[in-house]
């Protein structure tokens, strides 16, 4: 088994157990459920900077990145530097995040939040909307057109935003569709772990006009926004290279700063 095999095994577990734990209509009776969702893919495509934040405490990958932050200060520090929206990872097992950690960065902030999990079932899209988020991810590695489908459609009937997330293109063959409204092109291979930002250049042709296009991974420097934004991607989703210093709020605002958008 690699990585994202084991992953998905262990999340087909967790969400099993889940269900019997909080059942759906517990999450539909969610004060945030009512709460009217903003638009990630909207703050894209009119921003200049294109930046989403990610909130990563580990990872597979990387083993530790920054264990001794609040979510809160983090959401804070983000927003206050202006990005576009953040990134949160509830899996906890294999990046240390949690359903709490979307609930906080929501009491904390109003700009889009992004649930970055694992889903393959409808359950975690409702749960997704129940902790305050605006946007799901759906990975195409792990999932059949028929549910990208299937989950694309459910969100969209919750006003969340979809971001679908690919890494060749055999999976963003399989996965375009009018649901979707954000097409991700994730730079790191989830089961080989290998980064190239060639991967976001060679598929960009590949993506329709009317997704917003977003490069994901792997992104430390100005440069390499600049050199993606000639390819036509109008969001950048950094993690790492903000989760790492003390003070990510600040390193997202040197970061925008440096872009001089
Ligand atoms: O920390 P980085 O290299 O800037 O990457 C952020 C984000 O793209 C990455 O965490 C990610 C992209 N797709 C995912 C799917 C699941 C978990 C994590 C991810």
């Amino acid at each position: 088994m690699n990585i994202l095999d084991k992953i998905v095994f262990d999340k087909r577990k967790e969400v099993d157990l889940k269900k019997l734990i909080i059942p759906t209509s517990q999450l539909e009776a969610s004060a945030l459920f009512e709460r009217p969702t903003v638009s990630l893919a909207k703050a894209l495509a009119n921003s200049s900077t294109g930046i989403i934040a990610e909130h990563k405490r580990r990872s597979p990958s990387k083993s530790v990145i920054n264990q001794n932050l609040n979510v809160q200060d983090v959401a804070v520090g983000y927003e206050n530097a202006g990005v576009c929206g953040m990134s949160v990872l509830t899996d906890g097992k294999y990046f240390g995040g949690s359903m709490d950690d979307l609930l906080l960065a929501r009491a904390a902030v109003s700009m889009p939040l992004l649930r970055k999990e694992f889903i393959i079932d409808e359950y975690q899209i409702l749960e997704a909307k129940a902790y305050g988020s605006d946007v799901i991810l759906l990975i195409a590695a792990i999932l059949s057109r028929e549910e990208i489908k299937i989950y694309s459609e459910f969100a969209k009937k919750l006003n969340l935003n979809v971001l679908l997330e690919v890494h060749n293109e055999e999976e963003l063959q399989k996965s375009i569709m009018p649901s979707l409204d954000m097409l991700g092109v994730n730079n790191r291979n989830l089961k080989t772990f290998e980064v190239s930002l060639e991967i976001s250049k060679i598929l960009s042709t590949l993506i329709p006009d009317e997704f917003v296009k977003v490069s994901e991974s792997g992104i430390s420097s100005v440069e390499a926004i600049n050199d993606l934004k000639n390819y036509g991607y109008k969001g950048f989703l950094i993690g790492e290279n903000f989760m790492k210093t003390d003070n990510p709020g600040k390193s997202a605002q040197q970061f925008i700063k440096a872009l001089g958008a």
